[in-house]
C-alpha cells in the first residue's frame, strides 16, 4: 500500500519539481541481491524539513547513505539544477560514526569542511572560524580542544552533528540525530537546525524514533515499512493510528496534546478480572 496523500495537478507538480531541493527518483538499493529499498520517490523542496520514520530495518539509513553515495543504488538522486548530487550539496550525519582516536573535537568538527576543500587543500583561517562558530552555537565551544574519544555519548553526538553543519551543504541529512541526547540537548540541537532552516533555507531530512518529536519539526513526513514508502504527507495525514499499528506492529494511540501530535504504544491486553 502507497499512500501519496496529497493529489496534485501536472502543472502544480511541474512547477515543484523546478524548486525541489532534492529529487528522489524510483530509487532501490539491494544488500548481497536482497531489496532493502524499493521505488522510492520524493521531492523536497528548499528550505522543507522531511522527517523519515519507520521501524528498525526499515531502511532509513539506507536511503540516506544512498543519497550520499555511501551504497550503491538504481533510479536517480538529482539537486536543484537536475545533476546528480556532489560531496557539497549534501550533509550526512551517519548514525554511529568512528570518532578517530587521537583527533579534538574542532579537527574533527574542521573534517566537515573537507568537501570544500581542493586537491591536497588545507583548511583556511575561515573554514576553522566556520567549525568554531557551529561548536558556539551548539554551546561546545569549551570542548574545542578535547580529544574526541574522551566525550560522553550526547556530547560525541552533537560533535558529530557540528562537523555535519560545518560542512553548510544547502541539504542537510541526518540520522537519528538525537537518540543520545537528553530532552534539553535534543531540543537545543533540533531548534538549531530549524534556526538554520528558516534563516538560511537549508533543506532537512532527519530519520528519527521519536514520532512526535519528528512531528513537531517535520512539514512532511515519509513512513518506510520493509523498503517500501507506506505514506508520506503532513504529519497529521501519517501519525494515522491504523497505519502506525500495522507498521510497527502493536497498537498505538495517537494523542494530540496541547496542540502536538504524540504516539504512544496501546497497554497490552490485560486479563479481565472475574
Ligand atoms: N551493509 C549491509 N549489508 C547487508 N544488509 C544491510 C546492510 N546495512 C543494512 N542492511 C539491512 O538493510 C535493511 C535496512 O537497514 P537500515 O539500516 O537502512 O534500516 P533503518 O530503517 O535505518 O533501521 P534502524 O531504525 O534500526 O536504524 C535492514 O534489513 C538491514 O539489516
Amino acid at each position: 500500500m502507497s499512500t501519496e496523500v496529497s493529489a496534485r495537478s501536472a502543472v502544480t507538480r511541474s512547477a515543484a519539481e523546478r524548486t525541489a531541493a532534492l529529487r528522489v527518483r524510483d530509487v532501490r538499493v539491494a544488500y548481497h541481491r536482497v531489496e532493502v529499498l524499493r521505488e522510492i520517490t520524493l521531492d523536497l523542496q528548499a528550505g522543507e524539513w522531511l522527517g523519515l520514520i519507520g521501524p528498525n530495518g526499515s531502511g532509513k539509513s539506507t536511503l540516506l547513505r544512498a543519497a550520499v553515495g555511501l551504497v550503491p543504488s538504481s533510479g536517480r538522486f538529482e539537486v536543484a539544477s537536475g545533476r546528480p548530487p556532489q560531496p557539497t550539496d549534501l550533509s550526512l550525519m551517519p548514525q554511529a560514526p568512528e570518532l578517530p582516536p587521537g583527533m579534538s573535537v574542532v579537527e574533527y568538527v574542521l573534517l566537515g569542511r573537507t568537501a570544500h576543500l581542493g586537491w591536497l587543500g588545507s583548511e583556511s583561517r575561515s573554514d576553522r572560524q566556520i567549525a568554531v562558530n557551529v561548536l558556539r552555537r551548539l554551546g561546545m565551544a569549551s570542548f574545542a580542544d578535547r580529544t574526541v574519544l574522551h566525550l560522553s555519548g550526547g556530547e560525541a553526538q552533537r560533535v558529530v552533528i557540528a562537523r555535519a553543519l560545518a560542512q553548510q551543504a544547502p541539504v542537510l541529512l541526518l540520522d537519528e540525530p538525537t537518540s543520545a541526547l537528553d530532552l534539553g540537548h535534543q531540543v537545543e540541537v533540533l531548534e538549531l537546525v530549524d534556526e538554520l532552516r528558516h534563516e538560511e533555507g537549508l533543506t532537512v531530512v532527519a530519520a528519527m524514533h521519536d514520532l512526535g518529536i519528528a512531528a513537531r519539526y517535520a512539514d512532511r513526513l515519509a513512513l518506510l515499512h520493509r523498503g517500501h514508502l507506506m505514506a508520506h504527507g503532513t504529519p497529521e495525514q501519517v501519525l494515522e493510528r491504523d497505519l502506525l499499528s500495522q507498521v510497527y506492529g502493536h497498537p498505538l494511540h495517537v494523542h494530540t496534546i496541547e496542540g502536538h501530535l504524540v504516539v504512544t504504544p496501546a497497554p497490552r491486553h490485560t486479563k479481565e478480572r472475574s
